[in-house]
Order: C-alpha cells, then sequence, then structure tokens
C-alpha cells in the first residue's frame, strides 16, 4: 500500500457548518488528519464548493489583519471579499497558519518595528533572518486532493502561489485578482507588495473598515 493510501494520509476528519459574517453566509468548516507539518490548517467550504474548477483562496492567517482589521496590511478586507465571492461562486477558503508569511506573530511584530525604523516589508525579514517568504503551500495542494479537487481558479494577486500549486499537482485553470484594499497605513507595503513581491495588483478599492462592506 502507498504511503499516500495508507493511514498516514491526508483525510477529512470533520465538517461543521458555522454561519459567518454575522449569519449572511453558511460556511462549512473542514478539518483534517495527517497534514505534512502537523498545524491546524482548516478549509472553508462555501456555496457550491463541489463544481468544477471552484474558485479557491489560499489565506495565510494575519491575526492583526483576520481578527483585529489592522489597517497595516490588506489582510481583513481580502478575507470579507473571499467570503462574499466564493459564496456566490462556490469554493474553498484554505485558511493556512502561515502567521507573518510563515515567521509567526512574534517575528511579524519584530519585522513591523524594523519597518517604523523605515525598512520596507521584504527587508525587515531579510535583516531577521529570514527569507523574504517563508511559506510552503504543499500542505494547500495536500487540503485540495484529500477534497478531491484537482482543477481550481485561484483567488490571489500573488503569483507565486499559482507556482507552487501548480507544482504540487493542482490544475490552476486561471487566477482571480482580489481587489487592492489601500489605506494610509498601509500604502508602502502594498507598494513593496507590487514592487518587489511581483504581486499583480489591479485597481484600488475604497476600503475599510471591511464589515461595513457588505
Ligand atoms: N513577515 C511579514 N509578514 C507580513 C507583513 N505584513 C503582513 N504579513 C503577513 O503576510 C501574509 C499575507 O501575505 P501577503 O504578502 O499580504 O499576500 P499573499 O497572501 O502573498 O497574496 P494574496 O493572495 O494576493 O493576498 C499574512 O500571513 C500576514 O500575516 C510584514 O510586514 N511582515
Ligand atoms: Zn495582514
Amino acid at each position: 500500500m502507498t504511503a499516500e493510501a495508507g493511514e498516514n494520509a491526508v483525510k477529512v476528519r470533520r465538517q461543521v457548518e458555522i454561519p459567518v459574517l454575522g449569519g449572511r453566509y453558511l460556511a462549512t468548516f473542514i478539518t483534517f488528519d495527517n497534514l505534512a507539518d502537523g498545524k491546524e490548517h482548516f478549509a472553508i467550504a462555501l456555496g457550491d464548493w463541489q463544481r468544477s474548477e471552484p474558485l479557491v483562496r489560499m489565506h495565510s492567517e494575519c491575526v492583526t489583519g483576520d481578527v483585529f482589521l489592522s489597517a497595516r496590511c490588506d489582510c481583513g478586507p481580502q478575507l470579507e471579499e473571499a467570503i462574499v465571492r466564493i459564496s456566490a461562486e462556490g469554493g474553498l477558503i484554505l485558511y493556512l497558519r502561515q502567521e507573518g508569511r510563515g515567521i509567526g506573530l512574534i517575528n511579524k511584530l519584530d519585522a513591523y518595528a524594523l519597518q517604523d525604523e523605515g525598512m520596507n516589508t521584504y527587508e525587515a525579514n531579510r535583516a531577521l533572518g529570514f527569507e523574504d517568504d517563508q511559506r510552503d503551500f504543499t500542505v494547500a495542494a495536500e487540503m485540495l486532493k484529500a477534497l478531491g479537487v484537482d482543477h481550481i481558479r485561484l483567488l490571489t494577486n500573488n503569483p507565486r502561489k499559482v507556482a507552487q500549486l501548480t507544482d504540487n499537482g493542482i490544475q490552476v485553470d486561471g487566477r482571480v485578482g482580489t481587489r487592492v484594499y489601500r489605506n494610509d497605513h498601509n500604502e508602502r507595503y502594498l507598494a513593496a507588495k507590487k514592487e518587489e513581491g511581483h504581486h499583480a495588483l489591479g485597481e484600488d478599492e475604497p476600503c475599510c473598515p471591511a464589515h461595513s462592506k457588505y
């Protein structure tokens, strides 16, 4: 028996329905056993997610942005946009425990302190001894395969995400850009993402607070 088919294969553990964004959208939270890095990544299924080419967002954890709607980044409104758009089209959010592009909260706050002294987001990572981006999206491909999904459209502005999923056996039939949530506090962050991180940032969206929008 191969490892993939054996008892260590990635498997769905539980599916539980949770009404999100104040009950306006019904989400199925899906947990897994045997993910490679042992972290508590989970999927959120929305709408007709078992359709062909579901719309998928790989969303990296950002406790400051996702929970506290920090304006230093764009994660909060992007997460809300993902819930709304994916509910309409059918698909999945893969909520990945990759806080701070994989360096964790404490290091992210150190990186913020360095940015307050003038570094950009990537320079700050390097000054702390990390790569620009420490994330490995292999686990996302594992989750999709466990759900029987191998052809998707991906909601992202980050070309690295498309490349890594493709390298891990998921066919990305299209990239769908998220909107750009610019404000007085995240201007430099977004500029660095575009210029150094090669993010495909499209038109700006009038911004924030995220939860007043829908
Ligand atoms: N190390 C570090 N991480 C940050 C910083 N600001 C936000 N993050 C983290 O960055 C991750 C989100 O990555 P982004 O580069 O904003 O966007 P992305 O997920 O690569 O691309 P999109 O799919 O287009 O949103 C989250 O885990 C945030 O916690 C920062 O200044 N330093
Ligand atoms: Zn963020």
